[in-house]
């Protein structure tokens, strides 16, 4: 099921987060589709089997790990994949950026042989730079979000807690597949503007799903303590 245009929320819930439970993930991703997204974003093949009977849209699965730096890496591998679409993800999201994983090929390179494996697999490309989103069009992906920008080494910036409108607008006019737009939209004017500056799709995550963090931007915003 391809992704429609539009909203995709993502509901997801680190480790020792108060919402970090299968029954919290499920209502999530219910109350994003009676609210009108078009597609919804889980991380975990447990997520994906609890939330698949329960919505109709397209689901976007995944997995995280963490690179030996501590930065995250999306779908670390081929068993992965496969147990995510078993589990009813439509698509899957995987680091696509020119980092080498740990088995040692970069995510270009295993975006292009899940493709050679599974043709008619979706995947939605997680990239960083407008460099790695080239590559992984070219390697075969299906979907380019800008996931990832400011959250490898190449792209961390510190306090910038804007999406980065630039590369999706570079990506936008560099390859031929639809863009997604991902990471720091927080407010529907944001989202607007993401389709404005060439996104096909916009996914919100944090704005959405995350309470705490929801908490934490009024506490700072207020000048409090959290
Ligand atoms: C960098 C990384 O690990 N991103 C993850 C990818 O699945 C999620 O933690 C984000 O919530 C998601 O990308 C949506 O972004 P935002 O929560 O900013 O709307």
């Amino acid at each position: 099921m391809p992704l429609p245009p539009g909203l995709i929320v993502s509901c997801q819930a680190e480790p020792g987060s108060p919402f970090a439970g299968v029954a919290f993930i499920q209502a999530f991703a219910q109350a994003a589709v009676v609210g009108g997204a078009g597609a919804v974003r889980l991380c975990g093949v447990r997520n994906v089997q609890a939330v698949r009977p329960l919505v109709s849209v397209p689901i976007i699965g995944l997995t995280k790990h963490q690179y030996p730096d501590g930065r995250v890496l999306i779908t670390e591998s081929r068993r992965e994949v496969v147990d995510l679409v078993t589990s009813g993800a439509d698509v899957i999201a995987v680091d696509a950026t020119t980092r080498r994983r740990p088995e040692g090929i970069t995510g270009t390179e295993f975006v292009r042989q899940l493709k050679q494996e599974f043709p008619d697999l979706l995947v939605m490309a997680d990239v960083d730079t407008l460099a790695a989103g080239v590559k992984a069009a070219a390697a075969g992906a299906d979907y380019v979000a800008t996931t990832l920008a400011g959250y490898t080494p190449e792209t961390e910036f510190f306090g910038n807690d804007a999406p980065d409108f630039d590369l999706i607008r570079q990506l936008a006019q560099a390859v031929t597949v639809p863009i997604i737009a991902e990471g720091r939209i927080r407010t529907p004017i944001q989202a607007r503007q993401a389709l404005e500056a060439g996104a096909c799709g916009v996914v919100v995550g944090s704005a959405i799903t995350r309470p705490v963090d929801i908490t934490r931007w009024f506490v700072q915003a207020l000048g409090s303590k959290s």
